[in-house]
């Protein structure tokens, strides 16, 4: 059964949301970098260590808890929160390694 005119429609329209909701994650996360970047250049001129472990579990706690009220799996809210921190921490421990 092919698909009609109207279903492929609707599959682009579709499409085009997700393709906008896509760019401005970009967007977002980049200014997410850009804020974290002037965290790591404090700490490295300061002496802190790259990484805050009770920072990242107050976060992990809320994040957990505003995905739950949006419906959205709270272990993949962690475990994506997760995999940008530790892209964070890695750029601190460069720029405490440039200094
Ligand atoms: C940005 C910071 O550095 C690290 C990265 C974090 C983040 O990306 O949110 C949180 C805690 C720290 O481990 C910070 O301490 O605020």
């Amino acid at each position: 059964m092919s698909a009609t005119s109207e279903a492929l429609e609707e599959l682009q329209r579709i499409r085009g949301s997700i393709d906008n909701i896509d760019a401005a994650l970009v967007h977002l996360l980049a200014e997410r970098f850009k804020h974290t970047q002037q965290v790591g250049l404090l700490k490295a001129a300061h002496d802190l260590p790259p990484s805050d472990p009770d920072r990242e579990r107050q976060q992990i706690e809320r994040l957990r808890r505003l995905a739950r009220d949006a419906h959205l799996d709270p272990e993949f809210a962690e475990k994506f929160l997760g995999f940008i921190v530790a892209e964070v921490i890695q750029h601190h421990t460069r720029i405490a390694e440039q200094q």
